[in-house]
């Protein structure tokens, strides 16, 4: 199974050789960080960047090795935007001449850098960056400036502290017209004594969340002022932006092709492709711009397999210390029952085992995508570009999500409620009229907000059920009653059958937490920074926000899907991983042939089920969208309900793609067994946790559901007896887990104890302030203390 999860043996030998290496080093230790102040923790951050670096050329290390060197000295640091963001921006869009300029100089480290987009007032809209970049035909130059506060850079990695030089995005004015976005190469810093160059003001800005944590890592603030540099830095083999989330954007994108992504870059960008010549002229380059779509690709790829990576790290951390930790069920004396054995701890900690395993298979199949989007490229095939778009922008939002925290579905039964409202209206041609009502789900008093069906559209609304309500038309008579709840209008959906209404559950409450659930796992010890559990959760979380916020990412995907969903009847086929969407007619009316619990074992069932709910999750929103005279209007109201149908669409592609991998040869006796059961399990918790979405879209029916839940938790008894060996797979090194209550030999209680007195609270038995503040107290002496 490590061989499995490593990717190869000799991934596995490069991961086990590196990370033992690192382990054994004492320049690399990592136990204190959570205790020392800003200031220290970032100095010794220095000092490992520079430590790692020189064994990395004392080692000759190949750039796979040092690559894992990096990885196992776990420390964000201003390295990861260097060699992660910085050089692969000049790579991708520099010209060959800036590449052998530069290139050489950042490999070298003989210049650091960073990647300055984000501004103060501008992140996810790329296309509202202000900081300005002016061509001077006199000089030759541009002129880079920061007009206000707001286009002041905000938060690039590397910038606060120790960058010399900066990829920095500024809007290109040449001969008083205005092109777009554009990169630039400035040099911040001198390169004798680091002081930052005249018109540039930078600095470091500010504490982030946790101790330790994302700490270590200086973002920054930049100011430019006038910052003059030669044309020759303006990044031309690729060079113009605007983003593709602004509301001017048409709904159906037929633009979508045109998207690209950089990592940081926070969402994706329309490009062109420019240059600007001496005589300040502004010309297209040939390079096809479609070039440049794969690092998005393979950036995206990088975040899923950290995603894995996070997520199996607490995972192993919180099935160790559930196998070591024992409550309640002492008998005759013998010793209590251990954590792990309780069906609701294997309920909440095996589907997230169950996760990390998947993670790690799509982030290896991303691998596999980026390596196809490579050679179709360079054989001129664009074809598959928007759903690798769509495919990798909708997977870094679900598995980071996943990793830090997701709300699943809504509640069951009220999402049955309203799709039973959807039911085609028998009262459609009236002697009555109706009201569009709004119920929040949660208010124990029935609150009705009437609204305008006209301008809110109807059906489910976050928090609300909506309810067309049925009044006799003033005038009218008839025997029924005056006042009656019907369907909305709109659906076209068949009924649910009365039986089939699910019980009333608590899924709006429950959440699949990832890190955070994990801690929740580990019990109060948990809470404890040697868990090694708070400082992950800390430094991972804001991977939902860079790399594209998760919902702005979310509602490409949706609109990808909406596109795809208006060309179902054209020439256009969908392709890869939206290919179901040709057999949409089929899943929009197949019914699930589980009968027992283990039917539920069958791919084709699960894969099945998971299409149907996707597929009709779009339509049902391509319908509701259909209503709407201005289409982004009414991607704007429904956007919830879009995002949503992303979610369905992702979860597809993750299930699908594990069932891929066990169809794969996979050596070792058992392995796949294992993985089998790991599958099914991923499968069927979200089956279970999103029942909501399943039920209410017809694709199960509540006994369906049962049967899945039964199957469940067979899993979980499945999985139980190999739990330890499945998180040892992982191969970490007690190092890397960072963790007390994870360490491989379970000796957790001796080694708490022993770190709470390494505490500097600890240092003295009396602390530090008694004389000032307890003493006094005690002694009631407090009115005349000097506080
Ligand atoms: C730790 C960290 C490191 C970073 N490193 C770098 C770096 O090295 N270089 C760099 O340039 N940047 C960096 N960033 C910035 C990062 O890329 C941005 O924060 C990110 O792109 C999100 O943009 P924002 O902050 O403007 O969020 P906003 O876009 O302001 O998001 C705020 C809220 O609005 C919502 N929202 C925004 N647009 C829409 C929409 N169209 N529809 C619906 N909802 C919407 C979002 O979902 C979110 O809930 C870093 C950020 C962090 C946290």
């Amino acid at each position: 199974m490590k061989i499995v999860w490593a990717g190869s043996p000799h991934a596995f030998d490069v991961s086990d050789r590196i990370s033992k290496l690192v382990a054994s080093d004492p320049g690399f230790r990592k136990d204190n960080r959570s205790t020392l102040s800003r200031k220290e923790l970032f100095k010794n951050t220095l000092r490992k960047a520079a430590y790692a670096w020189k064994t990395i050329v004392e080692l000759r290390l190949s750039e796979e090795e040092a690559a894992k060197l990096r990885f196992y000295v776990d420390e964000p640091a201003f390295t990861d935007l260097h060699w992660g963001m910085f050089i692969p921006a000049i790579k991708g869009q520099g010209t060959e001449e800036q590449q052998q300029k530069w290139l050489p100089l950042a490999y070298k480290m003989q210049i650091i850098g960073c990647y300055a987009q984000t501004e103060l007032g501008h992140g996810s809209n790329v296309q509202g960056l202000e900081t300005t970049a002016t061509f001077d035909p006199q000089t030759d130059e541009f002129i880079i400036h920061s007009p206000t506060l707001t286009s002041s850079k905000w938060w690039p990695g590397g910038l606060g502290k120790v960058a010399t030089h900066a990829i920095a995005y500024a809007r290109l004015i040449v001969g008083g017209r205005e092109h777009g976005v554009n990169g630039f190469i400035v040099q911040l810093r001198s390169l004798e004594d680091h002081s930052p160059l005249l018109g540039i003001t930078v600095g470091d800005i500010g504490m982030k969340f946790g101790n330790g944590a994302y700490n270590t890592m200086d973002n920054g603030v930049l100011r430019f002022d006038h910052v003059r540099i030669p044309r020759n830095q303006m990044l031309m083999r690729c060079a113009q932006y605007t983003c593709l989330c602004m509301p001017s954007d048409a709904l159906y994108l037929d633009k979508v092709l045109d998207v690209y992504s950089i990592a940081f870059a926070s969402i994706a960008v329309m490009l062109w492709v420019s240059q600007v010549t001496c005589e300040g002229k502004y010309k297209q380059s040939d390079v096809p711009r479609q070039l440049v779509y794969g690092t998005m690709v393979y950036v995206r790829q990088t975040i899923v397999a950290d995603a894995s990576c996070a997520l199996s790290r607490a995972v192993c951390i919180a099935t160790r210390y559930s196998a070591v930790r024992r409550q309640f069920g002492s008998q005759n004396g013998g010793p209590e029952t251990q954590v792990i054995d309780y069906k609701t701890q294997q309920s909440r900690l095996f589907p997230l085992l169950a996760s990390a395993y998947a993670f790690r298979f799509i982030g290896e199949w991303l691998k596999w995508l980026y390596a196809d989007v490579t050679r179709r490229l360079q054989a001129n095939d664009f074809s598959t570009l928007p759903e690798a778009h769509a495919c990798t922008a909708g997977l870094k939002s679900l598995t980071t999500t996943t990793t830090a925290r997701i709300l699943t579905s809504k509640n069951t039964k009220t999402r049955a409620i309203v799709e039973k409202l959807r039911a085609p209206s028998k009262f459609s041609t009236s002697p009555w009229m109706f009201e569009l009502h709004l119920v929040p789900v949660d208010s124990p008093f029935l609150v009705e907000y009437p609204v305008d069906p006209t301008r809110h559209g109807c059906g489910i609304r976050t928090g609300f059920i909506g309810i067309h309500r049925k009044k006799k038309r003033p005038g009218q008579r008839s025997s029924s009653s005056s006042e009656q709840i019907v369907s909305p209008l709109s659906s076209r959906w068949s009924p649910l059958e009365e039986e089939s209404l699910p019980a009333e559950d608590k899924s709006l409450e429950e959440r699949l937490d990832g890190i955070e659930e994990c801690r929740k796992l580990c019990g109060g010890h948990g809470y404890l920074c040697s868990s090694g559990l708070p400082e992950l959760f800390a430094v991972y979380v804001p991977a939902c926000t860079y790399e594209g916020d998760n919902t702005v990412l979310l509602l490409q995907v949706a609109r990808f899907l909406m596109k795809t969903i208006s060309q179902l009847g054209s020439s256009k086929k969908p392709v890869g991983t939206i290919a179901y969407m040709t057999r949409v007619k089929h899943l929009m009316q197949c019914r699930c042939g589980v009968q027992r619990a283990e039917d539920w074992l069958k791919p084709s069932a699960l894969l099945e089920a998971f299409e149907a709910r996707a597929a009709r999750m779009s339509v049902a929103c391509a319908q509701n969208l259909s209503n709407f005279d201005n289409p982004e209007e009414g991607f704007a109201e429904l956007s919830a309900d879009l995002v949503e149908a992303a979610v369905a669409h992702c979860q597809l592609i993750v299930v699908s793609k594990f069932i891929e991998k066990l169809q794969q040869e996979i050596h070792g006796k058992g392995v796949k067994q294992q993985l089998e059961v790991l599958c099914n399990i991923y499968a069927l918790f979200l089956l279970h946790k999103h029942q909501g979405d399943f039920l209410s879209t017809g694709c199960i029916t509540p006994k369906h559901a049962a049967l899945a839940n039964d199957e469940l938790r067979s899993l979980y008894s499945q999985v139980r007896p190999n739990a330890i060996a499945l998180v040892d797979a992982f191969n970490y090194t007690d190092h890397y887990l960072g963790s007390i209550l994870g360490c491989y030999d379970g000796n957790v209680y001796p080694k708490l104890y022993e770190a709470a007195w390494k505490d500097p609270l600890n240092e003295s038995v009396v602390p530090d302030g008694y004389h000032q503040y307890i003493r006094p107290l005690l002694k009631q002496e407090i009115c005349t203390a000097r506080l």
